[in-house]
């Protein structure tokens, strides 16, 4: 019998009192003004139970978090043909690395870098009726909470600042690989990224992923195929140049964003997320990764 809430009670006490807990993302305004100290787990069993420690309550910006949930949306929708416009290989780069995707004429290496993530808003701003609006009911859907909103001000923030993400649309275009107008894509993305949700909401939202693509209610959204498939983009591409990393030291697939959210899972088993805004220089929560390595650790579960 692991005992799941004094293991997170454990972890928590041992590195809320680190002094080195990274930097808050400045190149998004919005985010350089998060308390560094805000720091938060919560842990879904698919079985039933839940354990949680800290701030796991207070909502912030999931940013490429979001990027597994769109992905899902797209594929469900699509199937394989997403596969025509974009790869599913680490790239070994950082999130916003732009030569590769020159190189490769526009095909983005995968879904988790920026450039996959906007071609992945591209066909949904196609597919989507009312694009920003029935994404975010979508993700509302699988978390089984309404309340959940964009932080239009984070949106805003980014859309001002996003020359390096107006550079990545503007290249996908130019490779005839984004079908709808730049500002429309990005308006779709920079809204995505701005999602607000607590850490018992993101591993609501990834429950599916755990539990062969049924979410908490019960009800199917995508195929264990998919999940499968999804489970393993994570694993290889969730952490951008630090994937190799995070398979080393947790051993989950997960995803992280630079709000400082990193949601893992262990199929059949659970979803966890932490919430620590101090990001290492790859843009990955510091503490939320090894919060994670102790987690996996100390209750010997992992996918190896
Ligand atoms: N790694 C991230 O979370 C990056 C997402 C952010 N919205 C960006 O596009 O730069």
């Amino acid at each position: 019998m692991v005992e799941y809430q004094q293991i997170l009670n454990t972890i928590y006490e041992r590195l809320r009192v680190v002094k080195n807990k990274g930097e808050v993302a400045h190149y998004i305004s919005e985010l350089a003004t998060v308390d560094p100290t805000n720091f938060g787990i919560y842990l879904n069993r698919i079985k039933g139970d839940n354990f949680c420690v800290g701030n796991w309550d207070i909502p912030f910006s999931i940013q490429s978090i979001s990027k597994v949930l769109s992905f899902a949306k797209a594929f469900s929708l699509q199937k394989n043909k997403v596969f025509n416009r974009l790869d599913v290989e680490p790239s070994g780069n950082p999130f916003n690395h732009m030569a590769l995707l020159e190189l490769e004429n526009g095909i983005p290496r995968n879904p988790f870098i920026n450039s996959g993530a906007i071609v992945i808003a591209d066909i949904l701003v196609s597919e989507l009726e009312n694009p920003k609006q029935d994404f975010l009911n979508y993700v509302r859907d699988i978390t089984n909470d309404p309340t959940i909103d964009f932080d239009v001000k984070v949106a805003v923030s980014e859309a001002e600042t996003g020359y390096n993400n107006y550079a990545a649309a503007n290249l996908l275009k130019s490779f005839g690989n984004l079908q709808n107008d730049v500002e429309e894509v990005l308006d779709f993305y920079f809204h995505q990224c701005a999602i607000a949700m607590n850490c018992k909401q993101l591993s609501d939202a990834f429950y599916l992923f755990a539990n062969r693509g049924k979410c908490m209610r019960g009800i199917a959204h995508l195929t264990t195929n998919q999940v499968k498939r999804i489970n393993a983009i994570m694993l290889t591409c969730g952490f951008y140049d630090e994937a190799g990393e995070f398979a080393f030291e947790v051993g989950l697939p997960g995803k992280s964003g630079v709000g400082g959210g990193i949601v893992a899972l262990l199929p059949n088993e659970f979803t966890i997320t932490c919430w620590s805004p101090g990001l290492n220089e790859k843009g990955n929560s510091l503490l939320g990764m090894q919060a994670l390595e102790l987690f996996t650790t100390e209750t010997k579960q992992s996918i190896f």
